[in-house]
């Protein structure tokens, strides 16, 4: 699904009335009808739907009309100059006034009785800015949106809740806390933004008949993605295929203390589907994880020879988990690097070691997948995480231009690019925030990448599949750990490609 802004919208608008002559009246109609779909009427019998002077506004008046011929008792409140009411928002609100709709213009006058009908109602409309929102909320509208917080018992917000940004989900002086926010034709990107979270509640998305070739000649290159993507992106299984077909992978991962992070990342590349698996790791570990994994092998850093041809053999290359932040991990990346142009994803404290050599990932002539959580980007770029977090897609954008890596920036909303396409995860929990997850991610991400998949598109693969998985487990327990995860890898992929 496409990620919008602001400009998108007004560029889409025109585009639809001025090359395919859609007029904007039924566009706004379209809305209306999707807005509908998603207001409870079997609940909220009395409605109180609060607009604006903007198509937003108008957006308000036509579904304020809808209910009404649902037979909801309507109250509806115009805050602004109605003289500045735009085109189609003066069609909507002229037609409640010729059905004797009850409609009230809201001032500072009656705005008492306007929070009284509010607080007696069982839910409000909150139409008041959509993505025309310019400047800082004040006067009237910011009584109005703080009287509908105070005491709406259920608030729908239209498009976006009037006072977040729809492009930072930054709140503009004040917003509304909506319960349910019912959006047009794309996810804003506002409503991505960890910011937003406080006031946009349940978010839908629904589709206005905005032909698909407008929307192609207008994004900007950021999708959240979608269970259909993956499925164009991995590689079917067909009826000659043999083991050779599917990628070898090496996990260079683990060290004394960390042997879990080794084998974590290891079989979840085996699960997922990689031809061969080697893990190559540290002597004093190597039996005690051998012992746990039945099919990945296994090698020590010690057999030289042997390492070398395995690198040099490799489809991707997992380096990393567990590994310590330490000299010895940057010179196993050096040694890689050195000996091999396949794909890399590098976790973790391979991240950490690189954070001084950068220069190192732009000089290596294969794709590098660099999967920080937050307090890794901060070491790698030198931003806070407060800074990290309040502007993520842009940071993970400007990180991955600077390195010359694909970021996957985890966390709540994963976000995945090379800076200049970009993909936002949707699935995942907060069950999944425990120690091992991020192996995991690391070895499923390096197995599509072994098995063909471009890099980018598996590092996007990766988290939507890990999340998938946590999702459904979390509907049963309490916690998902990183083995739950292995173990229903093989099932997830075969459900997602179905
Ligand atoms: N194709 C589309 O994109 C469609 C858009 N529609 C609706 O149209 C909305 C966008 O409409 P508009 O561009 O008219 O914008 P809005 O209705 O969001 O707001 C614009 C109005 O608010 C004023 N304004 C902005 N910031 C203000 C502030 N802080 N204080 C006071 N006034 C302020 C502006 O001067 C303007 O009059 C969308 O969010 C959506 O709800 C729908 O009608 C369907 C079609
Ligand atoms: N609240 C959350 N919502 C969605 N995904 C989450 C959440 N918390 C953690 N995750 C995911 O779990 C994984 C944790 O990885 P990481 O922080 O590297 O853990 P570890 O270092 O223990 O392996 C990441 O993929 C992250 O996106
Ligand atoms: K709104």
């Amino acid at each position: 699904m496409i990620i919008g802004t602001s400009n998108m919208t007004s560029n889409i608008d025109n585009a639809c009335s001025n090359d395919i002559g859609i007029p904007m009246i039924v566009m706004m109609e379209n809305a209306v009808h999707a807005a509908m779909k998603h207001i409870d009427t079997k609940i909220h019998k009395s409605i109180c739907v609060i607009c604006g002077m903007g198509n937003n506004g108008g957006d308000g008046f036509g579904i304020a009309r809808h209910l009404i011929l649902k037979g909801i008792d309507v109250k509806i409140f115009a805050v602004g100059n109605i003289n500045k009411l735009s085109e189609c928002a003066k069609i909507n609100f002229d037609i409640l006034k010729n059905m004797d709709a009850d409609i009230k213009i809201l001032d500072e006058i009656n705005l008492e009785y306007a929070k009284d009908r509010f607080s007696k109602s069982d839910a409000c409309i909150d139409a008041l800015f959509g993505t025309g929102l310019k400047r800082n909320i004040e006067g009237i509208y910011r009584k109005v949106i703080e009287a509908i917080n105070e005491k709406s018992a259920y608030t729908y917000a239209i498009d976006m809740p009037s006072g977040l940004s729809s492009d930072t989900g930054k709140v503009m002086g004040i917003s509304i806390k909506a319960d349910k926010t019912i959006s047009f034709e794309f996810y804003k990107r506002g409503l991505i933004e960890y910011s937003s979270d406080e006031y946009k509640g349940e978010v839908v998305v629904e589709k206005i008949g905005v032909p698909k070739e407008i929307k192609e000649k207008f994004h900007n290159y950021e999708f959240i993605t979608e269970k259909e993507d993956i499925s164009k992106w991995i590689k079917r299984r067909k009826k000659n295929d043999h083991k050779g077909s599917y990628g070898k992978v090496t996990v260079f991962a683990g060290s004394s203390g960390f042997s879990g992070a080794a084998y974590i990342a290891a079989q979840s590349a085996v699960k997922t589907g990689s031809g061969l698996v080697t893990l190559v790791t540290e002597k004093e570990i190597q039996d005690i994880v051998s012992r746990k994994l039945s099919e990945a092998m296994t090698c020590s850093y010690d057999e030289k020879n042997r390492v070398e041809k395995i690198i040099c053999d490799s489809d991707a290359i997992a380096v990393g988990p567990g590994m310590g932040n330490n000299s010895k991990t940057l010179s196993k990346i050096n040694e890689i690097m050195e000996k091999t142009s396949s794909t890399l994803v590098i976790d973790a404290d391979g991240i950490n070691s690189l954070s001084e050599n950068l220069k190192l990932i732009k000089d290596y002539p294969g794709k590098v997948i660099l999967t920080p959580h937050p307090g890794e980007l901060s070491r790698l770029t030198g931003k806070s995480i407060s800074d990290i977090n309040s502007n993520r897609i842009d940071t993970a954008k400007e990180a991955a231009r600077t390195t010359g890596a694909i970021i996957l920036l985890k966390g709540n909303r994963t976000v995945i690019t090379d800076g200049y396409n970009t993909f936002v995860n949707p699935t995942g929990n907060s069950a999944m925030a425990n120690g091992g997850m991020g192996d995991c991610l690391t070895g499923i991400i390096t197995s599509l990448c072994g098995m063909g998949t471009e890099p980018l598109h598996a590092a996007a693969a990766g988290a939507y599949i890990h999340g998938y998985i946590a999702d459904i487990i979390s509907e049963k327990q309490f916690v998902v750990n990183a083995s739950d995860i292995i173990n229903y890898l093989p099932v997830a992929i075969k459900e997602i490609l179905r």
